[in-house]
């Protein structure tokens, strides 16, 4: 339609070929033109076949400050008449019985000068440019561009970039209906033409030099960010980007339907074609991470919120110091799990998970591995060279109930982890239960607070996690880790999330416990820090904040050639209730209705969860039917 060339402006009227007309108007008729269409009340209805260069419309004092596109065919196919005016180079109709409705408006544009010149306004389905080809199978190119402002690009890193679904401004919002189809698309470009991307992978942490012109991508003024998406990576993931290429001259535009999801972007700057290399740098994602932040629950409520804010928003996992835990109970309770290790084979065996107490007791190597739960994403940030699976748990432990008071409901999975602990005898490790039950009272208490904090950053009252704690179900593991032979046959732990609320975990010094970035692909290690717990979040908290909270991937590697001890508590609310998606939020950032969410599910409870996790690990074989 705005091809140059074969402008048909200039062209005789038996020539036409822009499928369009071309109404401009005042920005104010715009909301009247929508309900009630274009006008010929006094006079007829003038339009151009194209729009010039400079955006004048013949017989217009001013250039028109937006401008209708009428759909030509269908207009013709209802029989509207069109009378051409050779001296003005116009046309004019009286549309049918006086009117031409919206519906048969291609689309209307803003010529408005400023920001939002050349913002579509209102398109049509019927839109060519909405009616062209899907992309299929191997024609889909690997790297798309988006171009975009500052302004938009910290949203982007966190939300992925979204169409302009439902309009905001107040002009757009009556005409929702209209608009959609057209405006569920977000504006792409193939990589090809802005050079060095199609064969390249483009690495996270370089600065790839883009010049992108502003003309080149349609916007009004030069961009400051291009965002790579990978579609081989969406594809990866299982994420089907649907790519509608541009039917109209611009074959390099592509618009791809929905969202389009951070995990796939990667944001680099839009480099002025003169800026030395000692000037460039990187974009780096604001809701990334480098460190665990470490939290002083000391501090101010206040204080602490706002960092365990961060923590479960962009971590999903911390620190916390100040705790008011004993020290001397810590110690006491290390020192008694060293002797439970240390005790003969033949000891630990009589505790071991058995038929009558499948998930209460010791199990030594092989009786969790985790390297095998969690496979993709990993997979990513390990690299290329990470096909090596299922590297075997250098690991014993010992699995307590971390709640014995409780009497958990939920049938078969309630009554195996609501079971007593085994523990040596007193005369064995005398004091054992004792430091142990006093221990996972703390840990309980512990866990009872911080999620009275969480439940304030999620706007609800702070006793509200309590009514799914008064039957809960929790695990107090102790852990011992061997130093590792061979790291292409063993690991600590392999990659996994907890399944729980939240976990605490107390580390001795020996350290390797490392925590996944995965949105800069990274590792990053959870360093030992004197008289702290680790705290990190599960998948049932994950999954009910619709992943406002983070349930972060994690792992040992245990690089130390001495034992490693550690002790972490997972806690899960009572197993009848129900973890809906997204039940917990309500707020921005928690609303995506993207197609690649899983939906809620009924038999979604927590009691579900954790069984699908206990299997998945190869800790529960049996049926469960009994
Ligand atoms: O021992 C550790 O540091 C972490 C253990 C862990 O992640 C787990 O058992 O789920
Ligand atoms: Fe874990």
């Amino acid at each position: 339609m705005l091809s140059k060339q074969l402008s048909a402006f200039s062209a005789p009227p038996r020539y036409r070929n822009s499928g369009a007309f071309v109404h401009g108007t005042k920005f104010r008729n715009f909301a009247s033109i929508m309900e009630q269409g274009l006008k010929a009340a006094k006079s007829e209805i003038y339009m151009v076949d194209d729009v010039r260069p400079d955006g004048r419309v013949p017989g217009l004092k001013q250039a028109p400050e937006i401008l209708i596109f009428i759909d030509e065919d269908k207009a013709r196919k209802e029989h509207m008449h069109f009378e051409y005016d050779a001296r003005e180079g116009t046309w004019k109709t009286r549309g049918i019985d006086g009117v031409i409705r919206p519906w048969f408006f291609q689309k209307v544009i803003d010529q408005r000068r400023g920001r939002g010149r050349g913002n579509i306004l209102f398109q049509s389905k019927e839109d060519p440019l909405m009616q062209a080809g899907k992309l299929l199978g191997p024609v889909r190119p690997r790297y798309l561009l988006h171009a975009t402002y500052w302004e938009n690009v910290a949203g982007i890193l966190t939300e992925g970039i979204v169409p302009a679904k439902n309009p905001l401004s107040d002009i757009r919002k009556p005409f929702k209906d209209l608009l959609q189809g057209a405006e569920s698309h977000v504006y792409t470009m193939r990589s090809t033409d802005l050079g060095c991307l199609e064969s390249k992978v483009v690495p996270q942490s370089e600065v790839v030099s883009f010049i992108v012109d502003k003309e080149q991508v349609g916007l009004d003024r030069q961009p400051d960010a291009i965002f790579v998406i990978d579609t081989s990576k969406a594809e990866k993931m299982g994420i089907d980007l649907e790519m509608v290429q541009s039917g109209d001259d611009r074959e390099d535009n592509i618009y791809v339907r929905g969202r389009i999801p951070a995990e796939i972007l990667t944001a680099q700057p839009n480099i002025p074609r003169n800026l030395p290399d000692t000037l460039k740098a990187k974009i780096v994602d604001p809701k990334s991470f480098e460190q665990i932040p470490i939290i002083d629950l000391a501090l101010s409520e206040a204080e602490v919120i706002k960092k365990l804010t961060y923590s479960c928003e962009v971590v999903g996992f911390m620190q916390v110091v100040g705790h008011g835990v004993p020290l001397e109970l810590q110690e006491k309770a290390l020192d008694l799990q060293k002797r439970f290790f240390q005790l003969s084979q033949e000891k630990k065996d009589k505790l071991r998970l058995r038929e009558e107490s499948l998930v209460r007791g010791y199990f030594g190597r092989g009786g969790e591995d985790l390297d095998q739960v969690l496979e993709k994403q990993v997979d990513e940030a390990n690299g290329k060279d990470s096909i090596q699976k299922s590297r075997k748990d250098c690991k014993e432990a010992l699995d307590m109930n971390g709640v014995p008071w409780a009497k958990p409901k939920g049938g078969f999975i309630g009554e195996i982890f609501g079971q007593p602990s085994q523990m040596p005898s007193e005369e064995e490790l005398p004091g054992f239960r004792e430091v142990m039950e006093q221990y996972a009272l703390e840990m309980f208490k512990l866990s009872k607070r911080l999620l009275e904090l969480m439940a304030l950053i999620l706007g609800k009252p702070r006793d509200f996690f309590h009514q799914f704690l008064d039957q809960p179900v929790a695990t107090h593991r102790l852990l011992h880790y061997w130093p590792i032979k061979d790291f292409n046959l063993e690991i600590g732990v392999g990659e996994h999330t907890d399944y729980g609320l939240l976990t605490i975990l107390k580390q001795d010094m020996v350290g390797g416990l490392q925590v996944l970035n995965a949105k800069d692909g990274v590792w990053v290690h959870c360093c030992p820090v004197e008289n702290a717990f680790v705290i990190n979040l599960g998948d049932m908290i994950g999954r009910w904040t619709a992943h406002r909270f983070k349930s972060t991937v994690h792992r040992v590697v245990t690089t130390s050639d001495k034992d490693r001890y550690s002790v972490p508590f997972f806690l899960e609310p009572n197993l009848d209730t129900v973890i809906a998606y997204g039940g917990l939020c309500s707020g921005p950032g928690s609303s995506s209705e993207s197609k690649f969410d899983p939906p809620s599910r009924e038999e979604d409870t927590a009691g579900a969860i954790l069984e699908r996790f206990y299997r998945a690990s190869g800790q529960l074989r049996t049926s469960g039917d009994k």
